[in-house]
């Protein structure tokens, strides 16, 4: 089966020597996968690179078979995607944003503008100016954008910044009714142990610009009490390398 993303040897390093190096990574279709480390471990930079969004120094990223540096219209159709912070005009509504959103695509109407609006509890707020959205309501109106093509795969930066509990809770629902109805594949960067301990089921430890080890959920738990322990020795064992 064509993986969902295939990375090998993708590599940026800034001017000042960080980044990321030599990143080899596959996700499987219906993954929802972690990206977890520390600020300034390279998660941003990573994701930047998948979306196009960077020029890598070296490597290359396929999603569903096709490389986002050779073919990149081809590459990002089956994909959503929020990096960095959600974007939207500030003095257009949540609805009129996601219309603007909507013309990229051949096929997204009023009812599916509503729908995604429904999905990520900003319907209420449909007809308000995104200048007056807290940070965690413009969060939400970023994820609607990134649903709205109906994406095989979203490609989430930091999805639960700026959220408040209710809001965490809410878009791990979210990630795992689209991940169970719809099949989608999730790649989702965070700094937060304990969320991506309860929502992902592969993760992949990134520190200091390295991929250090990849490994499925339940088999971490199975093996050290929490992901915590687990991240804990996995950062000091490859500071030992
Ligand atoms: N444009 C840039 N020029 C120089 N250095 C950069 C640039 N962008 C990022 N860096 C550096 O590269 C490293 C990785 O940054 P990156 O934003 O990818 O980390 P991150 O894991 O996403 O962190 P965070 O959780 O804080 O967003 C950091 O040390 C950062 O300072």
């Amino acid at each position: 089966m064509t993986k969902a993303i295939e990375i090998t040897g993708l590599t940026k390093v800034y001017s000042n020597g960080r980044g990321i190096s030599d990143l080899n990574l596959e996700i499987d279709t219906g993954d929802i996968f972690g990206f977890l480390g520390p600020n300034g471990a390279g998660k941003t930079t990573a994701m930047k690179m998948m979306a196009g969004l960077v020029k890598p120094d070296r490597g290359d990223v396929r999603i569903f078979g096709a490389s986002v540096f050779e073919d990149y219209v081809q590459a990002m159709k089956p994909v959503g995607c929020m990096i960095e912070t959600a974007e939207s005009y500030p003095y257009m509504t949540a609805n009129d944003n996601l219309k603007l959103f909507a013309r990229f695509y051949p096929d997204i109407d009023q009812r599916r503008i509503d729908e995604c609006l429904e999905i990520t509890g900003m319907l209420k707020y449909k007809n308000e100016k995104s200048r007056k959205f807290s940070l965690g309501m413009k969060q939400r109106l970023g994820i609607a954008a990134a649903i709205l093509s109906r994406p095989k795969l979203l490609v989430l930066d930091e999805p639960l910044n700026g959220l408040d509990v209710e809001g965490m809770l809410e878009m791990r629902k979210l990630i795992k009714r689209l991940s169970q109805d719809e099949g989608t594949t999730f790649f989702i960067s965070s700094h937060l142990i304990h969320d991506v301990e309860l929502t992902c089921n592969r993760i992949g430890v990134v520190y200091g610009g390295k991929l250090v080890n990849v490994d499925y959920t339940s088999s971490i738990l199975s093996n050290y009490a929490s992901l915590e322990n687990y991240f804990v020795s996995e950062v000091d064992r490859s500071g030992r390398i």
